[in-house]
């Protein structure tokens, strides 16, 4: 199914070093080899430890960060040649919003949606309802949770069709950050789009995303349908000489006991004493050892 469309994001083979303040010293790769591509309607959750590389992939696929290696089409195009039809149809929330200060809400939403012409005053007004915003309040007195609330709205009410979200819900609460997350995937569904967001809450991603990508030192460590993950990832305790099969990945291994994805191959085999599916935090514990 998924190579019947067109990909909204990929990423191939993408490598980026940021150099050293010291010109003679080693620079430090962020990101290494990594493919990844997003079709419409992929929510994509995207784990990591911090400095993994999260947020460095997403400005790379805006064309913030120039990249050393590889190519991304985002939406069809290259990031750092992006047109304006294209940034119209992408939505992105940073870590730490900014912007808009000196502004109440009302006054912030309607110069930002004057860049959008697919804005959809029906969605901005049940979310500014779901978010509880008072519409009168300056932008720069809002709490954290609610400067977030506000970029989120700014970031989805054109239904993007590539939307990028680092961190998305990290400073809400946690009836907001429910509601928020069950209609992201609803949205994307509805409207056939893309999304990649960043969080260290398993539990939410295991919730509303249809894949999870792993990174590990800007390495993609596994890139899997949610679905398949419990069927697929198994940490196995084995006997001393235990073969695997050749399809099997090894994650992580400790001693008698690794860490793998089975890539569907369901093989019997001997010597395998236990195979345990595991979760999305034990999966992250377990290649973090
Ligand atoms: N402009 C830059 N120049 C030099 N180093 C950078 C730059 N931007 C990011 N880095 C480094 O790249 C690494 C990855 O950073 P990044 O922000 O992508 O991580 P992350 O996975 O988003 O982390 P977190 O979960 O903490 O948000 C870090 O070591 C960071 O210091």
């Amino acid at each position: 199914m998924e190579s019947e469309q067109q990909p909204i994001l990929r990423f191939n083979h993408v490598s980026k070093t940021f150099a050293a303040k010291d010109k003679s010293a080693a620079g430090h790769t962020v990101l290494s080899d990594l493919s990844i591509t997003l079709y419409p309607g992929m929510v994509v959750g995207l784990l990591g430890q911090n400095g993994a590389g999260k947020s460095t992939l997403m400005r790379c696929a805006l064309g913030i960060i120039d990249i050393d290696q590889g190519d991304i089409l985002t939406l069809g195009e290259t990031p750092a040649a992006l047109s304006i039809q294209a940034k119209e149809r992408i939505g992105y929330v940073p870590q730490q919003p900014f912007g808009y200060e000196g502004f109440t809400i009302d006054k912030a939403l309607e110069l930002h949606r004057s860049f959008y012409p697919n804005w959809d005053m029906t969605l901005e007004k049940d979310w500014l309802e779901r978010f509880d915003l008072d519409v009168t309040q300056a932008v720069q007195k809002l709490s954290v949770g609610q400067r977030q609330s506000l970029a989120l709205i700014m970031a989805m009410a054109y239904r993007p069709s590539l939307l990028l979200l680092d961190e998305p819900v990290a400073s809400l609460d946690p009836i907001a950050r429910r509601k928020f997350m069950s209609d992201l995937f609803d949205l994307a569904l509805d409207s056939g789009s893309a999304v990649l967001f960043s969080s260290h809450i398993t539990s939410d991603l295991e919730r509303v995303a249809s894949h999870v990508a792993l990174i590990k030192k800007g390495q993609l460590v596994l890139f899997k349908e949610i679905d398949a993950l419990r069927e697929e990832v198994k940490l196995l305790s084995i006997n001393d000489g235990t073969t695997l099969p050749s399809s099997y990945k090894i994650l992580s291994q400790s001693g008698l006991n690794m860490l793998v994805d089975t890539q569907g191959d369901s093989t019997v085999i001997t010597g395998v004493q236990s195979a345990k599916a595991v979760n999305l935090e034990q999966l992250f514990m377990e290649l973090h050892r």
